[in-house]
């Protein structure tokens, strides 16, 4: 009984912080059964959820309309070898994704190499859906930052760069100058 209020509490102070801070709270599921996350991410605050394309091929439509139906913004990740057309039927269906993110490593943990070779999926999501919302994920950070900007990337997944600076701030305005001058320029 005492964990469950602890449990409790812990949760209802999340609640109550994201009420106070009115933060976009980006979920990425790296999960093999999404539609198990939709009410529970939903309860908990969520503004956008992001499932892998990789498990959602046979029901996605029903996971976007679920989604949607409780508030939140749909999107869809892709992993490094998955090929950038299986997502174009999602971003072209009646019932669209809002935001492709395209993974720059393999899912699964923070501090690994950016890998350069998946902004050629980015440049053709750009070219193609010019007012999409495109994410990037893996490797980021002020070294990194230009390629991605530049090749179209507009929402940023940063791990390491910034908890490992100093300068947490310092890091995020790089990130933000790199991506805002990249907007302008196109
Ligand atoms: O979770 C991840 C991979 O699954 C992300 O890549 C991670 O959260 C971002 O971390 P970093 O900036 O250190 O690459």
């Amino acid at each position: 009984m005492l964990q469950f209020y602890d449990f409790y509490e812990k949760y209802l102070s999340i609640c109550w912080l994201i009420s106070i801070l009115r933060a976009y709270l980006d979920c990425h599921l790296m999960v093999t059964n999404p539609l198990d996350y939709v009410e529970p991410l939903a309860k908990a605050g969520a503004s956008g959820f992001t499932f892998h394309v990789e498990v959602a091929k046979d029901y996605w439509q029903e996971l976007v309309h679920q989604i949607k139906m409780k508030g939140m913004r749909p999107g869809v990740a892709l992993k490094p070898g998955t090929p950038i057309e299986e997502v174009y039927p999602l971003v072209e269906g009646d019932n669209p994704v809002e935001l492709v993110l395209v993974m720059t490593v393999e899912p699964g943990f923070g501090g690994q190499k950016f890998m350069p070779e998946m902004m050629d999926k980015v440049r053709a999501l750009r070219k193609k859906y010019p007012s999409l919302d495109i994410e990037v994920d893996g490797g980021l950070g002020p070294s990194t930052i230009d390629v991605a900007a530049s090749a179209g990337a507009n929402c940023i997944v940063a791990g390491s760069s910034i908890f490992g600076a100093k300068e947490p701030a310092n890091v995020i305005s790089v990130l933000r100058k790199s991506v805002d001058d990249a907007q302008h320029k196109s």
